[in-house]
């Protein structure tokens, strides 16, 4: 099998300089954000209009924002991040590899370092990460988990249905701000396949030559994602990149393709990118809400009218992800691939 190069180890041997399968091509390399600008808060304790009419701001501008007064206990946050941060940081190496990723399928479960994409000359991630198959219930089986701290298991199951749980409610509320149904996503996309991604950067010599993650958009309906303290997502608003300020017990919402496609475009999916900090490690928890790939994804035709013309053709989900994995997540490469008239 081949050999994976863990990027803690890397970090952890003190290089001067990083590989250089590691150093990204000029255009790719971070730059410091010129403006102030932030992503939007939005509070869900804020009464119907108002929340919807926010929402929908968000959700046309930016397709990212935080939510506060989610209802998910802050303690179950709390404890997802530290047991996450435990597996990298407190279980030994040849511990952790018993749980690493099959390389030879794509989104496979467990430890891995290599995004999969088919391309040989894609510059590599600063970052490791842990995989978790949560949902359906039929895919979750705890014991392809970290077994310590004790709880490590049961906290990732109780923050599973809390998260399963929150992007229901914000799917919802987004489709009645565009005047849909509560239920559109729901009986559209039926149940999620959920998995959660733990990701660990490990703090890196060259932060201005690298990436923790390249620049992508998530290829499902929606994800959640909570960070430490550190800092380090990046999105991209009107061609410059907004780092997303670690926001206290908010949790982050990241807009996927398939709500950009099913809104007819009316909403757009995030572009986002992590970036490494010279002197610390930083961790985030994303967790990704997906159909399952048998669904056929078109646009709501409550949303397509003479003045505001079909975007998108229909597309099996399954499909969609093939691509993601061929071509390579840049940009909004897959998105347009399903554009009419282009
Ligand atoms: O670490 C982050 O903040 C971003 C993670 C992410 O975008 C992903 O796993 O798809
Ligand atoms: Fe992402």
């Amino acid at each position: 099998m081949e050999a994976v190069t863990r990027v803690q180890n890397l970090a952890e041997s003190k290089l001067p300089h990083v590989p250089a399968q590691y150093i990204q091509p000029l255009h790719d390399r971070p730059t410091t954000q010129n403006s102030s600008l932030n992503i939007p808060v939005i509070d869900l304790s804020t009464p119907g209009d108002f929340l919807r009419g926010a929402l929908c701001g968000a959700c046309r501008e930016w397709g990212a924002f935080h939510v506060t007064n989610h209802s998910v206990p802050l303690e179950v946050l709390r404890r997802m991040r530290r047991h996450g941060r435990s597996f990298f940081e407190e279980t030994p190496m040849p511990d952790k590899l018993k749980y690493s990723c099959d390389l030879t399928s794509a989104a496979s479960e467990g430890y891995g370092s290599k995004m999969l994409v088919s391309k040989n000359d894609t510059v590599l991630d600063w970052r490791d990460y842990f995989d978790h198959h949560t949902l359906p219930l039929s895919r979750r089986n705890p014991r392809n988990w970290p077994e310590s701290p004790s709880d490590y298991r049961r906290t990732v199951e109780e923050y599973s249905d809390q998260m399963n749980a929150l992007a229901e409610r914000v799917l919802g509320l987004i489709s009645e701000s565009l005047g849909l149904k509560r239920d559109y996503f729901k009986d559209l996309v039926g149940e999620f396949y959920q998995n959660i991604t733990v990701s660990y950067y490990p703090a890196c010599p060259q932060p201005e030559l690298t990436l923790g993650l390249q620049s992508h958009s998530d290829f499902g309906v929606i994800t959640l994602l909570i960070q430490d303290d550190v800092g380090g997502l990046q999105v991209l608003k009107d061609g410059e990149w907004v780092t997303v300020e670690p926001l206290d017990d908010a949790i982050v919402v990241l807009l996927s393709d398939q709500t950009q496609v099913i809104t007819n475009g009316e909403y757009i999916s995030a572009i986002h990118r992590a970036i490494t900090n010279p002197n610390k490690a930083r961790l985030s928890v994303a967790t990704f809400h997906d159909p399952a790939k048998t669904v056929k994804i078109s646009p709501a035709s409550e949303l397509v009218s003479e003045s505001s013309p079909r975007r998108y053709r229909d597309v099996v989900y399954g499909d969609y992800v093939s691509s993601w994995y061929t071509k390579g997540p840049e940009g909004k490469r897959n998105l347009d691939a399903l554009l009419l008239n282009s």
